[in-house]
C-alpha cells in the first residue's frame, strides 16, 4: 500500500482536496485534527504542553487554542518547542492508523509534512497550490477568530510555496479558476495503478 502526503500552506485547500479523495474511497489521515485530539486526550502530552506554555494553556480540560495561537505563532522558539512535543506523537499515531488500512493507497494530510520530517516515510507528495492573497482571504473567511496579522505570522512559520512545491511530486491547482475535481480524478487514476 502506497502512502501519499497531501500538503500546502494555510488556506490552500488541502482539506477540501482531501475530502474529494475521501469521497473516492481513499482513507485520509488528517494530521491537524489528530494533533488536536492528542493535545486534548494524551496525558503525557498534556503535561508536556502545560510545562512549556503554563497551566493556562488548558481551559476546562481542553487546549485553549486561541490563547495558544496568540502565544506561539509570533515566537518561533516557543512554536518549535511545541512542535517537538506534538509532531513525534502525531507520527506514532499515524503509524498505528496506517496499519489498519487496506486500500491501494492512503493519504496523509498535513500542512507541515516537510518541516516535521514526516515526508520521509511517504511514497509521494501532492502539493495544493493557491495564490497567497486567495489563501489569506479564504482563511480570514474560515477562521473568524484569526486576524490577518496572525495568518501572516503563521505563513511566516511555514515553508514557502515555491520550496514546498519543488519538493513535491504532484500538484493540484486550487486557484479558484482551474477545476479541482478533474485534477483529483486524474491523480486518483494514476495513484491507484502504482
Ligand atoms: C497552535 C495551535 C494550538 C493553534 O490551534 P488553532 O485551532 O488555532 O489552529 P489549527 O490547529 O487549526 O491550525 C490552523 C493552521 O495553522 C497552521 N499551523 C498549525 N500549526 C502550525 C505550526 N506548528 N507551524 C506552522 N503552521 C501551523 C496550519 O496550516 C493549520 O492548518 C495548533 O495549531 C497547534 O497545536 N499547533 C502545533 C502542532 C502542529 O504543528 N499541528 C499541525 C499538524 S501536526
Ligand atoms: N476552490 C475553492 N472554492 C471555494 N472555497 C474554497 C476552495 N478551496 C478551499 N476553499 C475554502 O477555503 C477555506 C480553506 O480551505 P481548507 O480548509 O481546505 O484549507 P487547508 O489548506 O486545509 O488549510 P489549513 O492549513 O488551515 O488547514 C475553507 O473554508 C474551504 O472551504
Amino acid at each position: 500500500m502506497k502512502q501519499i502526503g497531501i500538503t500546502g500552506g494555510i488556506g490552500s485547500g488541502k482539506s477540501l482536496v482531501a475530502r474529494i479523495f475521501n469521497c473516492l474511497g481513499i482513507p485520509v489521515y488528517d494530521a491537524d485534527n489528530r494533533a488536536k485530539w492528542i493535545t486534548n486526550h494524551d496525558p503525557a502530552i498534556i503535561e508536556k504542553v502545560k510545562s512549556l506554555l503554563g497551566e493556562f494553556a488548558y481551559r476546562d480540560g481542553q487546549l485553549d487554542r486561541n490563547r495558544v495561537s496568540s502565544q506561539v505563532f509570533g515566537k518561533p522558539e516557543l512554536l518549535e518547542n511545541l512542535n517537538s512535543i506534538i509532531h513525534p506523537a502525531v507520527g506514532e499515531d499515524y503509524k498505528k492508523w496506517v496499519l489498519q488500512q487496506n486500500t491501494s493507497y492512503v493519504l496523509k494530510e498535513a500542512a507541515l509534512l516537510f518541516e516535521s520530517g514526516s515526508f520521509r516515510q511517504l511514497d509521494g507528495i501532492i502539493h495544493v497550490s493557491a495564490p497567497m492573497d486567495l489563501r489569506i482571504k479564504r482563511t480570514l473567511e474560515r477562521d473568524k477568530q484569526r486576524g490577518r496579522e496572525q495568518i501572516e505570522a503563521i505563513i511566516a512559520r511555514q515553508m514557502n510555496d515555491d520550496e514546498r512545491l519543488a519538493k513535491s511530486d504532484f500538484e493540484i491547482i486550487n486557484d479558484g479558476h482551474t477545476l479541482v475535481i478533474p485534477q483529483v480524478l486524474k491523480l486518483h487514476a494514476m495513484l491507484s495503478q502504482l
